[in-house]
């Protein structure tokens, strides 16, 4: 896919050599569960609106330099069929830490001990496919019904026994949605969500012309919940898809938000395709790069915002919407907010869809139309706000940003793409992307966005873009890391990092949970890069593994 190559430059993996020693699934040790008391950070964003704000308030900001580190592992060491690059957004349920790996390895750790309850793997003949995809990366699971659910590179739904990691059923997402095959574009990088005996999903594969999809699953034995998919884009030949070879893209590689009292449910679309050139697919391009409410029971449509009519950028939107009861203009109001790769950060009334906010920038913005000789846009091809997700403190009316800032190089290759590319989903989309000029050094931001004014109440910057978004607690503080591996919390009122730990791991790609157990409050990361590893802390823990940086460091890079 000729999108691909710099936003997968660093997660590509050689194929994994296979290992016929191998048995399929590794046998599962069931191991012991410290603690008997537990406050859970269930869902992949706290709760079901993803509003990773959790009520636990042991840690202050008085108290905070007391964190140290209880527990760290090496998941290469565990495995070393682990690959680079880890972005899981940690899962913990009744003092159990639920990781998954690049290439699909799930491991259940004893949240206050490290010790290892189970541990799973694909077989290596599975995971010798998963090269296919540009993107391995997996971003956590769901847990219900006493299982534990991921979804494969390759595009199977797994469920395993939660105590013992024992295969339950694994189902290819194919039998229900036909062709949705490595072999036709599609792979799966997003966490499942359970909700009421569902699992819902969505897949990856926009950039390389598949047909974007959301669809429901019986938690129970995995069979398909709604009559049908819900379709993000139109069958190939009708609507605005009449001239194109591709089917459209409208990938949801994120997953979504569920408002419990409605039950509705709120998903980003990402980008269509062919990416760069739209010649072939006139008019607007619905739902690509948009928001869409269906009722979660159904499947069936309620509302859709489009962010970015006829993109023409890579402009998904990508990261989980999140449901807020909030301030707005002075009074209450349920909203569902979304940060787009745009740059631009939107909010719309949960029930009609009527706009809140309209695109409010949060990032450079600069969107030339892409022609053959290039032009520079921003911003480039991470987008403003990638997969990372925002997080909400009631407390101040915030909303934080996760931001990246750099612009990129987009041509428009129609001529070439046109001649080499074959009549069939699954091929590359049109044109070329690379990095803007060497001196335009990607950096990070920490925007809060004050929901009742629509404006910043203020934007950090950060030495580093912005990967793995953040988790709040009712204590004030934001925890959030780096890719240069270190950890923070920001005083959410302040916009002040008040406490940094330098991790032995490389490129944090994803928020912490953050979870209880007897009363104790812990704050649990993964590091990916080259390094991926799982990192536990609670006050009291051990400062001396990882040290370098302090608050101050951090605060003065942040400023540069
Ligand atoms: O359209 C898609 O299907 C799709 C999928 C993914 C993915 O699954 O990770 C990414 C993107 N697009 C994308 O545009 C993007 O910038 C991106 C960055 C990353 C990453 O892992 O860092 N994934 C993806």
């Amino acid at each position: 896919c000729s999108t691909s190559t710099d936003k997968n430059a660093n997660k590509t993996e050689p194929a994994p050599t296979p290992n016929p020693s191998e048995s399929t699934p590794t046998p599962a040790e069931p191991g012991k569960v410290t603690g008997t008391s537990f406050k859970n950070f269930g869902t992949y964003g706290f709760d079901l609106k993803n509003t990773r704000h959790v009520p636990y308030k042991e840690v202050t900001a008085e108290n905070v330099k007391d964190l140290g580190m209880i527990w760290s592992a090496d998941l290469k060491a565990l495995d070393k069929d682990v690959k680079n690059g880890n972005q899981c957004y940690p899962v913990v349920v009744d003092g159990v830490v639920y990781i998954t790996t690049a290439g699909n390895q799930v491991f259940a750790f004893d949240a206050v001990t490290g010790g290892s309850i189970w541990h799973w793997k694909p077989s290596a003949e599975q995971a010798a496919n998963f090269s296919k995809a540009g993107i391995i990366a997996n971003r956590g699971v769901a847990v219900g019904e006493g299982k534990v659910f991921m979804l494969t590179v390759d595009n199977q739904i797994v469920s395993l026994d939660q105590k013992t990691g024992k295969l339950v059923k694994m189902v290819p997402i194919s039998d229900s949605v036909k062709g949705v095959t490595l072999e036709n574009g599609y792979y799966e990088t997003t966490a499942p969500v359970y909700y009421k005996g569902n699992i819902y999903i969505g897949s990856s594969g926009g950039d390389n012309g598949i047909r974007g999809f959301v669809n429901a699953y019986k938690a129970s034995d995995l069979t398909p919940a709604w009559d049908t998919p819900f379709w993000t884009v139109p069958p190939k030949g009708q609507d605005w898809l009449a001239n194109s070879k591709f089917q459209g893209g409208g990938a949801v590689w994120n997953p979504p938000a569920i408002d419990e009292e409605t039950g509705i449910m709120y998903f980003a679309v990402g980008n269509p395709a062919p990416d760069f050139y739209g010649e072939s697919r006139p008019g607007d391009n619905p739902y690509t790069d948009s928001v869409v409410a269906v009722n979660a029971s159904t499947g069936k449509l309620i509302w859709a915002k489009q962010e970015i009519s006829h993109d023409l950028w890579d402009y998904d939107a990508a990261a989980s919407p999140m449901i807020l009861n909030a301030t707005v203009k002075g009074k209450k109001q349920k909203i569902v907010v979304q940060g787009g790769k745009s740059g631009q950060w939107f909010a719309w009334d949960a029930k009609t869809g009527k706009v809140v906010w309209d695109g409010i920038p949060f990032a450079k913005i600069d969107h030339p139309k892409p022609t053959p000789e290039g032009v520079t846009v921003y911003p480039g091809v991470l987008g403003g706000e990638n997969y990372a997700p925002e997080t909400y403190d009631p407390e101040t009316n915030y909303v934080l940003i996760p931001g990246i800032e750099q612009g990129a190089l987009l041509k428009s290759a129609k001529n070439q793409d046109e001649a080499s590319t074959p009549d069939a989903p699954g091929a590359a989309a049109f044109g070329t992307t690379t990095l803007a000029a060497q001196n335009d050094v990607a950096f990070g931001t920490i925007t809060a966005m004050d929901v009742n004014t629509g404006k910043k109440a203020y934007q950090v910057k950060t030495k580093d873009p912005m990967r793995g978004g953040f988790t709040s607690t009712v204590a004030g503080l934001a925890f959030y890391g780096e890719l240069d591996g270190k950890i923070n919390a920001l005083a959410i009122k302040s916009g002040k990092v008040i406490w940094t730990f330098q991790t032995t791991g490389n490129s944090v790609q994803a928020a912490p949970a953050i979870f209880t157990v007897d009363d104790k409050q812990y704050i649990t990361f993964t590091t990916g890069g080259i390094a991926p590893k799982v990192f536990v802390f609670g006050l009291g823990g051990d400062k001396t593994q990882g040290k370098a940086g302090t608050a101050e460091d951090t605060n003065a890079h942040q400023k540069k």
